[in-house]
């Protein structure tokens, strides 16, 4: 269905947890984390059950997030569940790859469709700095296991931190080389433990551009404009909501996994989805489709939302 301002809304971003084992520095703070009663989080079946009821309002795409997916128990079930709800045409997961060694498989065989693979890093000590918990070499286990279930067409989410990671830039976009992947920088937005960084720390995606001017356009997908380098089997994608928003083409919703609707990422506003059910769940989701905010705030540095990127799912 339509939006109050004409876009159509066919993607639910659907978060099954606000946990995670890592501890990104933009995302999460180190220690104090709120830890939800397991009753506090959304069931299985609720989770189904909100799907299922998008999917009446038009959703087609379901992206399943976090916190991170994979740290969920019964994320394959549940995998299994949405495949069962006729209208879902794609489902797709974004996850930090670390328990991608475990999952991957079971999660195709369940069904998924697609993997976006988070990494911010290929230097294993500034991997272990910035995500506080984690080793390089899980995840580079976790895209061997993904492509070993069949995963092929991985894209990957580079979230660009000036003064981190950009003099990595060129080795980012040289995976796309050989491998048939896209390789995607998103801007860093000002939200949670990052919204009081440096601004020399916020970095447009443009900057991949000066420094790899080899790079040429091509066709633009959902929120990436894309890129590449010639003869490269794969691309390269820039994710900008900061200096070219793309609110004016979003299609999206997203539920917390605590069952707010949020009909934007950097919105206070949400509607309690807990509790409803049948015709009343689906006239709730409809209503926030028809509030969808228009647009984030974010060229006065300023998110709305008092929740951390964690408790939202991006
Ligand atoms: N501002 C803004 N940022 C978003 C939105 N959706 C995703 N992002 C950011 O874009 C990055 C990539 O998102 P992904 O989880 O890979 O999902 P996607 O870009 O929809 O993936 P595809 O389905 O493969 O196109 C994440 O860092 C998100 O925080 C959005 O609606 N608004
Ligand atoms: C919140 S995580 C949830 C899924 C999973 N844990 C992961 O890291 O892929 C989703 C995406 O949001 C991105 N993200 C988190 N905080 C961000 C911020 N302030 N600006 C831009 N992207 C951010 C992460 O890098 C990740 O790609
Ligand atoms: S970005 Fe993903 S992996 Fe990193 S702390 Fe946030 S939820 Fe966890
Ligand atoms: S900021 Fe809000 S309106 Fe803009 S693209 Fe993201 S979710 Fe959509």
């Amino acid at each position: 269905m339509q939006d109050s301002c004409g876009r159509t809304i066919d993607y639910l971003r659907l978060s099954v947890t606000d946990r995670c084992n890592y501890r990104c520095r933009y995302c999460m703070p180190a220690e104090g984390v709120e830890k939800r009663a397991h009753g506090d989080i959304l069931s299985l079946e609720e989770l189904a059950e909100i799907a299922a009821a998008a999917v009446a309002c038009g959703v087609k795409k379901i992206r399943l997030t976090g916190g991170e997916p994979l740290v969920r128990l019964g994320l394959v079930d549940l995998c299994r569940m949405l495949r069962a709800i006729p209208g879902v045409e794609e489902l797709c997961l974004t996850t930090n790859g670390s328990l991608l060694p475990r999952l991957a498989r079971p999660l195709r065989e369940a069904g998924l469709d697609r993997l976006n693979i988070s990494l911010d890093t290929l230097r294993p000590d500034r991997f272990a700095a910035m995500t506080r918990l984690g080793t390089l070499q899980a995840v580079l286990d976790g895209i061997e296991a993904a492509e070993a279930a069949g995963f092929h067409d991985l894209k990957f989410d580079t979230v660009l931190i000036g003064g981190f990671n950009d003099d990595e830039i060129g080795d980012f976009v040289d995976l796309s080389r050989n491998h048939p992947w896209e390789m995607r920088f998103i801007e860093l937005m000002p939200m949670g433990p990052c919204a009081s960084w440096d601004k020399g720390c916020f970095l447009p995606g443009e900057t991949v551009l000066e420094r790899v001017p080899e790079l040429a356009p091509i066709q633009a997908q959902g929120v990436a404009r894309r890129y590449r380098l010639p003869g490269a089997k794969g691309t390269v994608g820039l994710i900008s909501p900061v200096s070219h928003d793309f609110c004016a083409d979003c299609r999206r919703i997203r539920v917390t996994a605590d069952g707010k609707l949020k009909g934007c990422l950097h919105s206070r506003e949400e509607i309690s989805l807990r509790g409803l059910h049948g015709q009343e769940l689906v006239d709730a989701v409809r209503q926030g489709i028809l509030h969808k905010p228009q647009r984030h705030h974010l060229a006065e540095r300023r998110s709305d939302t008092p929740r951390n990127m964690n408790q939202i799912g991006g």
